[in-house]
């Protein structure tokens, strides 16, 4: 089968690699890409699944943080989300200890009612790694049988696109370099059937994936296929990008801070920090977006800030006819849980899952078209979560606030609100305990805590809280820093250029 892929950004060199190291030489894959449009030239931070990602691709760890540039992140810390002055930390992995079907959280729940004055993130290894800007990979907690630490990574998503393009095309992707100007579609049946590049040469593909970015050139302008339009629910609409030099120490994590029409982030990296400002234009000019940006670098500036607009939500269908879209062309929500690239790491994966064996099967589509539904859905809750509950003045905070949210979050809240109880939902990418730190974070104090959170004296949960905080006190302090790790370990020689 032939496939083609448009654009060369991380979503098209993600799809190449995968879909060449998976299908081998079943397919003839040709990926177009032009030099006269610049990818997005952002994308930091990811989430834990993108090691998985690269052990598939076959990739080792050392090789790939070396390649980009890249960190350690243990999680998200989100200051002035709740108020000014407010601090909490989205860290990855678990809390505390398993408890049979209980989960931790209800125990701390419990102990905080009884008069403890212990924070939930004390029960938090990453939380206490990453504050202390520590780190090295910790499956499990020595002579315990507590888990260690859960990390994901910082990285440079340009750096990654160059190294997986280099793989790729040792994998048998061909690469043609050149603009397209036409998308020429069957009168048949509206499919596409090739696409006219600017030096006259056609391409054709049994399936084309999209990955030409904000654009959308296949699924979005050529085959029609409509955006479903977010900004009432998440209203930021543009990002301000500039590198600066790197500080030490690297921390071990992504930080976000609201200021008064949004927040921005900063991302630690070898050869420099990555800054971005998101905001909603309705509430802060480009003018003043650039103020606030560069007044709060803590470092010297690499290069001049970037602007860049978007649209948050999403292609209606990601996939329709022949054409699937991954990546920026089939949707975007803003990076405040650092999620476009798994989506594009789950969107290939999905696509796998589905690939046809021939044509295309239209209950294939609708299973794909389903299931990238509930996942955009599902992060879009997630990410408005972080809004909807905040206490700040600004009139951009209070319209947040004020606005109505889906009715799936809205459940979600009132029952972690009055039970302390949180589910997944199947498949759901945020754990419960993801959720957890998110809805404490922004404020909200249970009613009430699982009874099974009472099968323990008050004495034996005592000393469990106080054992758990002597063992996590103690691992952290063994624990290298962050930077003498990645020293030893992934030094990277990437320059910013
Ligand atoms: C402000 C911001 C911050 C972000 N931060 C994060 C983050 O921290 N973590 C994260 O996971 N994600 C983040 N993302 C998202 C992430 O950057 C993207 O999901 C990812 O880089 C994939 O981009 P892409 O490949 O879809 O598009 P792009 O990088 O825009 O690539 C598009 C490609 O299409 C090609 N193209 C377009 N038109 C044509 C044409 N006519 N002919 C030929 N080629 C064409 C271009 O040359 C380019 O190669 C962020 C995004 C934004 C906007």
């Amino acid at each position: 089968m032939r496939v083609v892929i448009v654009g060369g950004g991380s979503a098209g060199w993600m799809a190449a690699a995968m879909l060449s190291r998976m299908m081998g030489r079943q397919l003839d894959i040709t990926l177009v890409e032009s030099d006269d449009i610049a990818t997005v030239g952002v994308g930091e931070a990811t989430i834990p699944p993108i090691q998985h990602f690269n052990r598939v691709l076959g990739i080792s760890e050392t090789d790939f943080l070396r390649e980009t540039g890249g960190t350690f992140k243990l999680g998200i810390e989100f200051e002035n989300w709740l108020e000014q002055g407010h601090c909490y930390m989205h860290a990855f992995g678990g809390l505390g200890k398993e408890m049979g079907l209980s989960p931790f959280h209800h125990s701390w729940l419990r102990a905080v009612a009884h008069g403890r004055n212990d924070s939930l993130w004390d029960f938090s290894l990453n939380y206490q790694a990453a504050k202390a800007n520590k780190f090295q990979p910790l499956s499990s907690i020595p002579n315990t049988k507590l888990p260690g630490l859960v990390h994901a990574y910082h990285f440079d998503a340009g750096l990654y696109a160059k190294y997986l393009s280099k793989l790729s095309r040792g994998w048998g992707v061909k690469r043609v370099e050149g603009l397209i100007e036409q998308v020429n579609l069957r009168q048949v049946d509206g499919a596409i059937e090739s696409l006219r590049l600017r030096s006259g040469e056609q391409v054709e593909a049994d399936l084309y994936i999209d990955c030409s970015g904000f654009r959308s050139l296949l699924l979005g302008s050529a085959l029609k296929v409509e955006f479903e339009d977010w900004r009432h629910w998440l209203p930021c609409d543009r990002a301000m990008a500039v590198p600066s030099e790197r500080i030490a120490p690297l921390q071990p994590y992504t930080r976000s801070t609201a200021h008064r029409a949004g927040w921005r982030w900063r991302i630690p990296l070898q050869h420099r920090t990555g800054n971005g400002l998101v905001y909603c234009s309705e509430y802060l000019t480009e003018e003043q977006a650039s103020v606030l940006l560069m007044e709060q670098l803590d470092a010297p500036a690499l290069a001049e800030p970037r602007l860049i607009h978007f649209t948050t939500g999403r292609r209606k269908q990601q996939w329709h006819k022949n054409c699937v879209a991954l990546g920026l062309a089939s949707g975007f929500l803003e990076p405040l849980e650092s999620t476009s690239l798994h989506l594009v790491q789950s969107g290939i994966v999905r696509l796998l899952k589905l690939f046809p064996r021939q044509g295309w099967v239209q209950q294939e589509i609708d299973e794909f078209n389903r299931q990238s539904q509930t996942e955009f859905e599902q992060i879009r809750d997630f990410i408005i979560l972080h809004y909807a509950l905040n206490r700040r003045e600004e009139p951009f905070w209070q319209r947040c606030r004020d606005m109505p949210i889906p009715e799936s979050l809205s459940q979600k809240l009132a029952l972690f609100a009055k039970t302390g109880k949180v589910f997944r939902e199947q498949d759901e990418l945020f754990t419960e305990v993801a959720w957890q730190q998110v809805m404490l974070g922004q404020g909200i104090q249970p009613e009430a805590y699982h009874p099974m959170a009472d099968a323990l004296s008050e004495a034996q949960l005592n000393e469990l809280l106080d054992s758990l905080r002597t063992i996590f006190a103690g691992t952290v302090q063994r624990l290298p820093a962050h930077d003498e790790f990645i020293n030893s370990y992934c030094a990277s020689s990437s320059t910013f250029c």
